[in-house]
């Protein structure tokens, strides 16, 4: 399997098969063809005719070096970035070119829709020798929503480049000389397995609601069937039915999307121009094993895990992929344990996910987190369990140390913070208390590589590096690292 000796940064140095108008074409090896769903130059001939949709025309910023407005190229992809685009290298100086839904090793054709200084962005047309991991996506819509990035991809290949990715996170942003980085776990569930959906619509026009679904991709894929001519310009795909959602959600979603019609029109007819929405408005559905699906923000839902009942707002954070959960907490705990110590911090708890699993692996437990509310239920959580031996604050997370009498060398912390990482305050603490072992869940790779960086320059060493595919179909991981502090104590 080529691609995962190749890092996205070594692969990028690399050489690849391209043409365009400004080179002669190399003909393409013998290999079945991807049927081209749409001719875009008939799509274009009609609407010079009949003015249609903007996509067709040159934006009034476009930068026409070193491409012109949808300019076809044929590019072999090399890698893909973070954020699950494919690189190639165009022409005589290796131009870098962007191209979604595509996967290392195809040839494909594609136009270029934009021109950044030192790359270009390109839509694909058509995929001319398909990688032996191409799959049929199972979503009409994919190509167009934003929502998912891998649904042309088998799984099994979505979680070898997720592991890759973590791979050269770790290398280049954290420092790390070849990591250890375990093969990425996931279950069989990789559709419907969405317990929160959160669909958005913009602002209503005279009352009435339009699409009602994710952001829709920077150009859509013309692959997948899209007639530019009939690409509606709103920035919001309408989604019936999401497949990665569960059964439950789906089918609330027809319902719920009536309702908010008639809602924001019954507004509008009585003149109540609050209750229109002028920013438009985010729908919630959430199903939870207590209570199936609820769609108010404010519901209070309780979820199964392991052997515990974990008490939240349907509207909070709660890790939305009830099929891995169990198995990421079980982890999480594991590594927390084999450390041997005493006491558990868990910072940025959310309602006490992984210090309650943990507990009575324990003596005492203190939790803190920002949300007044989440420590509520995380409060409320512990007493629903029979679990007495841990105390949840509210407060930003750097305050936890000079709230627990803890001794450093008997405890073990678990962070698991948002997207954007550990704060810098938050780490100094850290560093000054200096736990035996640092067990750090993460959304972003990235974020986490570079307070990874930090941490091993503080003393600590990464011991095991386990990437989650809580987000099947997506290009988002979930990874966590155990760092063990090697340094001898006085
Ligand atoms: C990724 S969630 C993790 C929650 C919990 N571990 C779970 O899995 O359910 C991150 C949590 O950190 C909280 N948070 C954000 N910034 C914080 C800060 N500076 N200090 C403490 N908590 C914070 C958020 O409210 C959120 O609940």
């Amino acid at each position: 399997f080529v691609v995962r000796t190749r890092p996205v940064c070594a692969a990028l140095a690399g050489r690849a098969t391209s043409t365009s108008s400004r080179h002669p074409p190399r003909r393409a090896r013998s290999s079945p063809r991807m049927e081209l769903a749409v001719d875009i130059t008939a799509v274009a001939e009609v609407a010079e005719k009949t003015p249609a949709n903007k996509l067709l025309y040159a934006p009034p910023k476009f930068t026409p070096t070193p491409y012109e407005y949808l300019e076809e190229l044929t590019v072999r992809i090399e890698s893909l970035t973070n954020l699950g685009e494919g690189i190639a290298r165009e022409g005589e100086t290796g131009w870098v070119v962007m191209v979604p839904h595509v996967i290392p090793g195809e040839l494909v054709k594609c136009k270029v829709f934009r021109n950044h200084a030192n790359y270009s962005e390109a839509t694909l047309v058509s995929v001319e020798e398909p990688s032996p991991d191409r799959v049929e996506p199972n979503c009409p819509l994919f190509g167009m929503c934003g929502g998912c990035q891998y649904q042309h991809m088998s799984v099994s290949m979505q979680r070898d480049w997720k592991n890759q990715q973590v791979m050269d996170c770790l290398t280049r942003i954290g420092g790390m000389v070849d990591p250890a980085v375990k093969d990425t776990f996931g279950t069989d569930e990789t559709y419907g397995y969405r317990s929160k959906l959160t669909p958005h619509y913009d602002a209503p026009y005279q009352g009435r609601v339009r699409e009602i679904g994710f952001k829709k991709v920077k150009f859509p894929t013309i692959y997948h069937g899209v007639d530019l001519g009939n690409v509606n310009p709103s920035k919001v795909v309408d989604v019936e039915r999401c497949p990665l959602a569960t059964e439950g959600i789906n089918e609330s979603l027809p319902p719920a999307r009536q309702e908010a019609r008639e809602r924001v029109q019954a507004a509008f007819d009585s003149g109540d121009g609050k209750r229109v929405g002028k920013r438009g408005a985010t729908l919630l559905f959430r199903e939870t094993t207590e209570e199936g699906t609820v769609t108010d923000n404010n519901a209070h839902v309780s979820e199964r895990v392991g052997g515990m009942v974990f008490n939240f707002k349907a509207g909070e954070f709660f890790q939305n992929n009830p099929y891995v959960l169990p198995h990421m907490v079980d982890y999480v705990v594991a590594r927390a344990k084999e450390g041997g110590a005493k006491n558990l911090i868990d910072a940025y708890c959310g309602g006490g996910l992984f210090c309650l699993s943990a507990s009575t692996s324990f003596e005492k437990c203190a939790g803190i987190e920002i949300s007044p509310m989440a420590v509520d239920c995380a409060t409320r959580n512990a007493a629903t369990n029979d679990i007495s031996n841990c105390l949840f604050l509210a407060g930003t997370a750097s305050n936890i140390f000079a709230n627990v009498s803890f001794t450093p060398s008997e405890t073990v912390v678990i962070v698991d913070p948002p997207r954007k990482g550990c704060d810098q305050l938050f780490l100094g603490q850290l560093f000054k208390f200096r736990p035996t072992r640092l067990v750090y869940v993460s959304c972003d790779p990235a974020t986490q590589a570079r307070d990874a960086k930090e941490i091993m320059a503080n003393g600590y060493e990464a011991v095991d590096i386990q990437p989650f595919d809580l987000f099947p179909q997506t290009r988002h991981i979930e990874n966590v690292i155990t760092f063990q502090d090697n340094r001898k104590r006085d």
